[in-house]
């Protein structure tokens, strides 16, 4: 992105945010039904609008690289604090709109963030082009929703195109979630 998209990224990212906040609501409310006709077609005015402003592969804000996790609005936002070539430290609050049973965050959800956090760290400090081949989580504990919560990410062992990693979940010294992943960089020319 250009200096000058660069503004209008933060922008963005305001708007996600109250998506994201929408998304949370959604999860914690029983409006009666003439409310909720009325909150639908306001959705539908928003999503009418927002249709206006289609762009092109390439040009959508919300698949910035450098933005993953934060500008999308699917995916879960993290931070990661540190980052050395062969490890990374970071932190995560899931939200109600991640709850799979009452306060605790959906195994499913866990392992896209695991997916996308480790193919970022694989991107930076391993392979760039390279796509998950496995990633296998174990659960350990569950995992609360509304908390900080720490991410480590590791990068074991490169062979050819071949860059294995393996990450935790943890709420302070708990552990609630490990994974192994393969990412296997592109050949070139693949899409
Ligand atoms: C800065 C901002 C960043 C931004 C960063 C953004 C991060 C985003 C992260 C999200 C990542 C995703 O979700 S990606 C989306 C989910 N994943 C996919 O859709 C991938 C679908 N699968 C594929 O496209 C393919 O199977 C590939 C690319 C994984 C591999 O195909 P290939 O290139 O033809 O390679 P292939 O010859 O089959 O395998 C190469 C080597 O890997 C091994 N291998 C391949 N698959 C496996 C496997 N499942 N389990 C074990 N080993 C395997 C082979 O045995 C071989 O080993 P050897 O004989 O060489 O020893």
């Amino acid at each position: 992105m250009t200096e000058a998209q660069a503004y209008d990224t933060d922008v963005f990212v305001d708007m996600i945010e109250a998506f994201r906040d929408l998304q949370a609501t959604l999860c914690l409310v029983a409006p009666p039904p003439e409310a909720t006709t009325e909150l639908t077609a306001t959705i539908e005015d928003v999503t009418n609008r927002l249709k206006e402003f289609e762009a092109p592969e390439g040009d959508r804000v919300a698949r910035e690289l450098g933005l993953r996790g934060i500008g999308h609005p699917v995916l879960v936002p993290y931070q990661a604090t540190d980052m050395s070539d062969t490890g990374m430290l970071g932190s995560v609050t899931f939200s109600y709109a991640h709850m799979g049973s009452t306060n605790t965050v959906h195994g499913g959800v866990i392992t896209m963030l695991f997916d996308d956090v480790l193919g970022m760290f694989v991107s930076r400090k391993g392979q760039p082009n390279s796509r998950t081949a496995f990633l296998k989580v174990n659960y350990r504990n569950t995992t609360p929703v509304n908390r900080e919560l720490r991410m480590t990410a590791s990068i074991d062992k490169i062979e050819g195109r071949k860059t294995f990693v393996t990450g935790t979940l943890s709420d302070g010294d708990i552990v609630c979630a490990e994974a192994e992943a393969l990412f296997v960089q592109l050949l070139p020319g693949r899409p």
